[in-house]
């Protein structure tokens, strides 16, 4: 099993940061919530504050942290472990991804989402399963 930390990315508006993998990743042009793999010995908090400043270059804060979700691809199984967060600096610049996209929360569900973030999706839209880090 893969730990893969990920940020759902929401700004002052209440729109949601979607993010559409590249064409040479692994899945690609699927839609993601940026982020990824754990190293060893890294919290998932710093993970995922480092693998966001690697791919889009901006400082987040964690606001609250979502329910992990496992998912067995045909090859390879994860645990998608997201936590909702706030830009606090910096202007995203992609440095990984082909493009991305800021949601109404009612539209994700829409997405051509990479299979595993299906699950994290219908977490987020629960407010109940969302366990507040911050005032
Ligand atoms: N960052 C991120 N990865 C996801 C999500 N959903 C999902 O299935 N994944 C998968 C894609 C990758 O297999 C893995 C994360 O790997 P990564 O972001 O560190 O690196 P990568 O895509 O370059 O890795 P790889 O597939 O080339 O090994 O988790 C998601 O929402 N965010």
């Amino acid at each position: 099993m893969i730990d893969v930390c990920c940020a759902i990315i929401v700004n002052e508006a209440g729109l949601v940061l979607v993010t559409q993998r590249s064409a040479t990743m692994s899945m690609p042009l699927k839609m993601e919530f940026p982020g990824g793999k754990m190293e060893p010995g890294e919290s998932p908090e710093d993970c995922l504050i480092r693998e966001i400043k690697e791919e889009l270059d901006v400082e987040v804060e964690i606001v609250a942290a979502i329910p992990a979700s496992s998912y067995h691809y045909p090859t390879f199984s994860i645990l998608l472990i997201p936590f909702v967060c706030r830009i606090v600096a910096g202007e995203i610049l992609l440095k990984e991804h082909a493009a991305y996209a800021w949601m109404e929360p009612s539209d994700l569900l829409n997405c051509d989402w990479a299979e595993a973030d299906i699950p994290v999706v219908h977490e987020y839209l629960n407010p109940a399963n969302h366990t507040s880090i911050k005032e």
